[in-house]
């Protein structure tokens, strides 16, 4: 539902099916998996929410509270999160690239994407100590070099 380009959804329904996905992520398969003692990686998170449902959006002061709300209700916050940051001009020269499908939020105007790019930037700065700012603008390898040099860093695991 939340990817189709062409279903219409109203912005609560999308802000509400995004954290229904989420709550039932961590029940399903995050929490058991902390459980078990294992590292979980999630490709986003919350933060992801505030920046596309949030800043993308421009949404309303009652609905950026919701979603402040409904993010402290989680069972569980990440350690650590990877802001990737990559220019607008390089991030549409690899979407060109990649092909395939494009998803609700990909078909936006560079208005939208610079408003929700802004807003991760700004989710970086206001939690200085859970966010690491990655240069995305580097070739993949580096981008591999730069996080797991964190990740051992902050976990203490060796490079292996
Ligand atoms: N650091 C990088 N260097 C070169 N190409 C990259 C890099 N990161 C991503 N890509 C390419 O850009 C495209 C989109 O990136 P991807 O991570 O799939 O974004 P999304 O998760 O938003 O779809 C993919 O084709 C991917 O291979
Ligand atoms: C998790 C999440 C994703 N999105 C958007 C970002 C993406 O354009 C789209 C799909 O996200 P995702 O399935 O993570 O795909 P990708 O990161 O590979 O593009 O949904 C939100 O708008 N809010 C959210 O809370």
């Amino acid at each position: 539902m939340l990817l189709d380009p062409d279903l219409p959804l109203a912005p609560e329904a999308e802000l509400l099916l995004v954290f229904a996905a989420r709550a039932d992520h961590l029940a399903a398969t995050v929490l058991p998996a902390l459980d078990r003692g294992v590292i979980v990686l999630c490709d986003r998170f919350a933060d992801s929410t505030l920046a596309y449902q949030g800043f993308g959006v421009q949404a309303d002061a009652r609905t950026r509270t919701l979603i402040d709300e409904l993010t402290a209700r989680l069972p569980r916050q990440p350690d650590l999160t990877f802001v990737l940051n990559v220019s607008p001009g390089t991030a549409a020269e690899r979407l060109r690239h990649r092909g395939g499908t494009t998803d609700r939020y990909e078909t936006r105007d560079a208005a939208f994407h610079a408003r929700v790019r802004a807003g991760f930037l700004a989710i970086a700065a206001a939690h200085p100590a859970r966010c690491v700012r990655i240069d995305a603008d580097a070739p993949a390898e580096a981008v591999h070099d730069a996080i797991l040099s964190v990740v051992s860093t902050r976990t203490g695991h060796k490079r292996g």
